[in-house]
């Protein structure tokens, strides 16, 4: 059978985009995933997401690491999403849909794509890190030299030896000035450093805002793949209306034997 796709990337986290809204998609074959992800055998990819339907909302998001396994949400991958729904058509400029940690708000302009993520209100402050769940978890960690850092090695040592089977996603970051910062991270579920997190620069944001690195409610984040914005509001220690936004792009458009 020949499977359509469609190739997505935002800020160079890179997605397979499926239009499962008839179906076609077999989830259960966690090895076909893994397949199309693959960067020597497949498409290539961080993640292959499909979009569903969804009673009463513009679409259903359906997200898997590149290991093949569904997992938690994808921030980059919910931005990269709004961008297929706008070429499919499905969308103009605004969208509302479902992914697996609930309800989502985005808007698009210009290719650019601004999506709200969901409230964090539990933060666990460690020694020299800050734990927290943006729709996926959070390691973030404070380093010095981080163009340098061993990535793969640290991100691979906390994710398995702190954080056990479940895993945590790990960003290390460094502050540039009172409202930017750079960060590079371990993705758990690809088990290497992606190019850019979604949901692990929004953490870091927030991160960074709780732990008074900045004071700032609009913080800007440097990723290896580029630069992202995350804008919230401070309530009771609730961070609320919290918009991570940066560039989606269409990459190109293909079929593959499955
Ligand atoms: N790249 C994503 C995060 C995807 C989920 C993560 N790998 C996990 O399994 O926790 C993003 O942009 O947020």
């Amino acid at each position: 059978m020949k499977l359509t796709f469609y190739k997505f990337q935002g800020t160079g986290n890179d997605f397979v985009m499926v239009d499962n809204r008839q179906n076609i998609f077999d989830k259960e074959n966690t090895e076909r995933i893994a397949f199309l992800c693959d960067r020597r055998f497949g498409i290539g990819a961080d993640g292959l997401i499909l979009l569903e339907n969804e009673k009463d909302l513009d679409f259903k998001m359906v997200y898997f690491n590149s290991d093949g396994n569904e997992s938690t949400m994808c921030g980059n991958g919910g931005r990269c999403l709004v961008a297929f729904a706008k070429h499919l058509g499905i969308i103009k400029d605004s969208a509302s849909f479902n992914a697996i940690d609930g309800l989502h708000k985005a808007s698009i302009k210009e290719g650019l794509v601004s999506l709200q993520m969901k409230d964090v209100e539990e933060i666990k402050e460690k020694p020299n890190a800050v734990f927290l769940d943006t729709g996926s978890p959070h390691h973030v960690q404070m380093v010095t030299g981080l163009e340098d850092y061993q990535v793969k090695k640290e991100g691979a040592r906390l994710r398995y030896g702190v954080y056990g089977e479940k895993g945590s996603n790990i960003n290390f970051v460094e502050q540039i000035d009172a409202t930017s910062f750079s960060i590079r991270t371990y993705e758990r579920g690809v088990e290497d450093e992606t190019l850019s997190c979604g949901t692990g620069v929004t953490a870091a944001a927030i991160a960074m805002h709780k732990t008074g690195k900045t004071t700032n409610s609009e913080v800007f984040i440097k990723a290896l793949g580029g630069d992202l914005n995350i804008k919230f509001e401070v309530n009771n220690k609730v961070y609320s209306n919290v918009f991570l936004t940066g560039p989606a792009k269409f990459v190109f458009k293909g079929e593959i034997d499955v």
